[in-house]
């Protein structure tokens, strides 16, 4: 591409000089002066020859401009995803290193990428045309040569000059562009629609986006009109030094009638001014791709993965269990105590279920067990192993972990579910009993395409499920891992009492198997673990069976005389 490039680059050169020869022969030819008529026909052929080559170098060239296009942004769309997936849960909950991954996402479609790259061959391009007229024009007079040559570098240096005040504009603004997405999605999104329309948002979300444009606009229209007044001054002093070497070039040809070299001066001027002024408006373009791509580079730079493991592998059946050993966590990046010296056992094979009011760290323990954040004291021991000795891919490809949040992901149900173990996603089996084990066999049993049928609304002939279909179907993908631990935050918190109890006795066949910690509000869900944790501001306050918590009449069975005085209609005694 480079090659081509360069080649179809050249022939403005050659042009300029046999435009001046031809003309020349011309006026020679006008004299009667013999065989000019044939010189400058010859002079003619040669530029008819080179206009079909120029024509067909700039056919491959484009082609092959094509080409790279696809290739680059193919390339870093990719990268960006694999990037995307190699960074630790703490640099996506954190605001300013969100800022960067936004910054970074801009640039990932690769366009430019693209565009420094063709800026590049272009800036090049130009190079070599301004550089073979150049060879013919100082042959001819140095001096118009110079002027001619120097004259855009003054409009270039305002355009650089505003291409850096724009970026730095551009950059101080990720988190209100962060927000105005935000509001745009808000607006136009299934998710968020039903709420916006019934709480009347729409006015208040649009109000807030237009202040947002406005005082982008505003800032923008200052540099532009910033950019005109230095553009305009500066570009001026470059018409002067071309005007002034056309004068030039005008009294020379008058004083020794060299009509042909005026008319290739003439030439030689549109080319390099266009040429030049190319070449240092792609320097500027250049300049700024590369202040944005740094953004990119700044986020395929990010560290991967800080959080490592060992090299033990995860044993396939706990033998003693999990234990939490004065564990406590902050946010990094906070100063709040989440977890305050936590100690707790979850014996190999029962059931723990973890209860507390909102806040209180449930999910944060979570994440501590899968990895996903390090404890700030304390530690973890898995079979009387410390977590950290384990090897972290291995360790999480043995927890089955539904999170409150689960993706609903808007694919078919056997995706939905193979998720759970993707290498098995074929396996109909599996897919089927870990469908089973959630209760969602029967509704895809009425499904159009069975497992194949899509889900939720974003593609063509998708299905959409109810919350609590959703969720079951979430949970199916927890048990098509048949992982050793299971972690189910909030499972059933949409699923109807009926179809709970019977997930809680298919996850109690699974016991002895799996070891299980089962985060719940509802006490129909707590009641079936073999022990339950009482949390409160990030530390157990109460452990037992439900029967030893109700004995003991403490926080527990304060919350569940509450809950179960709200099903009866009665109120509670205390
Ligand atoms: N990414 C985060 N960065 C900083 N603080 C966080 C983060 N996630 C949670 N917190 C804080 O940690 C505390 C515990 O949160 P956690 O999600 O563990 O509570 P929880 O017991 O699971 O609550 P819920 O019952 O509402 O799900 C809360 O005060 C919360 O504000």
């Amino acid at each position: 591409f480079a090659v081509v490039s360069v080649l179809s680059a050249a022939i403005p050169g050659a042009q300029v000089g046999l435009t001046a020869s031809a003309v020349q022969s011309v006026a020679h030819a006008a004299g009667g002066s013999e065989g000019a008529q044939r010189q400058a026909l010859q002079a003619g052929l040669a530029l008819l020859i080179l206009a079909v080559a120029g024509h067909l170098l700039d056919v491959w060239g484009q082609y092959l401009d094509s080409l790279l296009r696809l290739e680059l942004t193919t390339k870093i769309g990719e990268q960006v995803m694999v990037k995307g997936t190699r960074l630790d849960l703490q640099q996506y909950e954190d605001a300013e290193a969100y800022d960067k991954l936004q910054r970074a996402f801009q640039e990932s479609n690769g366009g430019r990428i693209y565009q420094l790259f063709s800026e590049m061959l272009s800036v090049s391009r130009e190079l070599v045309t301004v550089a073979s007229v150049s060879v013919v024009l100082f042959a001819w007079s140095p001096w118009v040569a110079l002027f001619i040559l120097l004259s855009p570098i003054p409009s270039v240096i305002a355009h650089m000059i505003y291409t850096h005040k724009a970026f730095d504009v551009e950059y101080a603004r990720a988190a209100d562009r962060r927000r105005m997405y935000y509001y745009q999605y808000l607006t136009t999104t299934d998710h968020s629609f039903k709420e916006v329309r019934l709480f009347q948002l729409g006015p208040y979300f649009v109000e807030r986006y237009r202040k947002l444009v406005l005082e982008f606009f505003r800032i923008d229209r200052q540099l532009a009109r910033r950019q005109s007044g230095i553009v305009g001054s500066l570009g001026l002093l470059s018409v002067l030094a071309s005007s002034g070497a056309l004068l030039w070039a005008i009294g020379s040809a008058a004083d020794d009638g060299q009509v042909g070299r005026l008319a290739g001066y003439l030439q030689a001027m549109g080319t390099i001014q266009a040429s030049a002024h190319g070449m240092l408006l792609g320097i500027a373009t250049l300049y700024k791709d590369t202040l944005f791509l740094g953004n990119l580079f700044a986020f395929l730079d990010l560290p991967e993965r800080r959080i490592t493991g060992g090299t033990r592998p995860f044993p396939a059946k706990l033998r003693k269990g999990i234990e939490f050993q004065n564990v406590s966590f902050v946010y990094p990046g906070t100063d709040r105590v989440v977890l305050d010296g936590l100690d707790f056992v979850i014996p190999a094979g029962k059931c723990v279920a973890l209860v507390g009011q909102n806040g209180a760290g449930k999910t944060s323990i979570v994440k501590l067990l899968t990895r996903l954040y390090e404890p700030t004291g304390g530690r973890i021991l898995i079979d009387d192993v410390p977590i950290e000795e384990y090897d972290l891919d291995d360790l999480q490809r043995h927890i089955g972990v539904i999170f409150q949040d689960f993706i609903r992901y808007e694919m078919p149900v056997r995706s939905n579910i193979g998720f759970g173990r993707v290498e098995a996603m074929d396996d109909d089996e599996r897919v089927r009993a870990a469908a089973m084990a959630g209760g969602v066999d029967t509704i895809v049993s009425e499904l159009p395409d069975k497992y194949d049928t899509m889900l939720g609304r974003h593609f063509e002939e998708g299905r959409q499920l109810s919350g609590g279909q959703w969720q079951k179907v979430a949970l199916s993908r927890a048990f098509m891992r048949k992982a050793p631990v299971v972690v189910l935050d909030e499972p059933t918190s949409a699923i109807d009492a009926e179809a709970e109890a019977e997930i809680f006795g298919r996850l109690r066949d699974i016991a002895g198997e799996a070891t299980s910690l089962i985060i719940a509000h509802r006490f129909s869900t707590v009641r079936i673990a073999d022990k339950i944790l009482v949390m409160d501001q990030g530390r157990v306050i109460e452990e037992g069976t439900h029967d030893d918590l109700l004995r003991a009449d403490g926080v527990y069975a304060y919350l569940f005389n509450l809950q179960a005085a709200g099903y009866l209609g009665e109120p509670a005694s205390q």
